[in-house]
């Protein structure tokens, strides 16, 4: 099954942002999002991932088939790398994390604290975290973050790995992950109109 977005309109603080988006990702394809600054790429992310409601449009997916990776990483500072990813490995349901591990280049810190680790190797942890979800659907914000340029060769192999296996990706990258097949969507051409906010609107509770 395809994840398909029918003519979504989404807002964000209760003022709208994009009107009538529509995307078909079908499995073994890389779309990545485009846009200036706050046309609305997280926005979109979030509201496919079902953190928030869209204002119109259909998204269809079958949802226990997608992972979620937003800004933050997710990730448990008093836990170690190893226990970090078993915790997720068990709430997905999924077994073996050495392959994640292996993937993201974390075994040799493995019995570290996740507090104790720098920026960039959170968030190898964090995409590693993907990897025993064991969903074929990844939605990522911003993943390469932090990543000096072995780390994102890294993560843009385990993005290939993922797509030969029949998973697809949505991402938001300004960065170009050299992944031949990906197509991009640029988000600008639907913005939504200027219009008032809804009354009480503007800030939120889950940024
Ligand atoms: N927590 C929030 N409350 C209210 N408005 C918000 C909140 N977060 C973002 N916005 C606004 O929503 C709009 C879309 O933001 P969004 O983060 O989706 O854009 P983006 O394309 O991901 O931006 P960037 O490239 O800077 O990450 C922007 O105008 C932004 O100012």
């Amino acid at each position: 099954m395809d994840l398909t977005v029918t003519d979504l309109s989404i807002a964000r603080g209760g003022i709208p942002v994009l009107g009538h988006v529509s995307l078909t990702l079908r499995s073994g394809c890389a779309l990545v999002l485009r846009g200036p600054n706050g046309i609305g790429k997280t926005t979109l992310l979030r509201t496919i991932a079902g953190l928030q409601p869209p204002l119109s449009g259909t998204i269809g997916l079958p949802s226990e088939d997608v992972a979620y990776a937003g800004h933050a990483d997710g990730i448990k500072s008093t836990l170690s790398v190893t226990e970090n990813l078993r915790f997720w490995a068990r709430i997905f349901g999924t077994g073996d994390i050495a392959p994640a591990l292996a993937a993201m280049d974390l075994a040799a810190l493995a019995e570290r604290p996740a507090h104790s680790l720098s920026a960039g190797q959170k968030r190898r942890l964090g995409l590693a975290r993907l990897l025993v979800t064991g969903r074929r659907f990844w939605l990522l914000d911003e993943p390469t973050v932090s990543l000096d340029a072995a780390s994102v060769a890294l993560f843009a192999r385990a993005v290939r790995t993922h797509l030969s296996n029949g998973g697809a990706t949505l991402m938001a990258t300004h960065i170009d992950l050299g992944i031949a097949e990906a197509e991009v969507l640029d988000l600008t051409p639907f913005r939504a109109a200027p219009s008032a906010a809804a009354p009480g609107g503007f800030d939120e509770a889950f940024a």
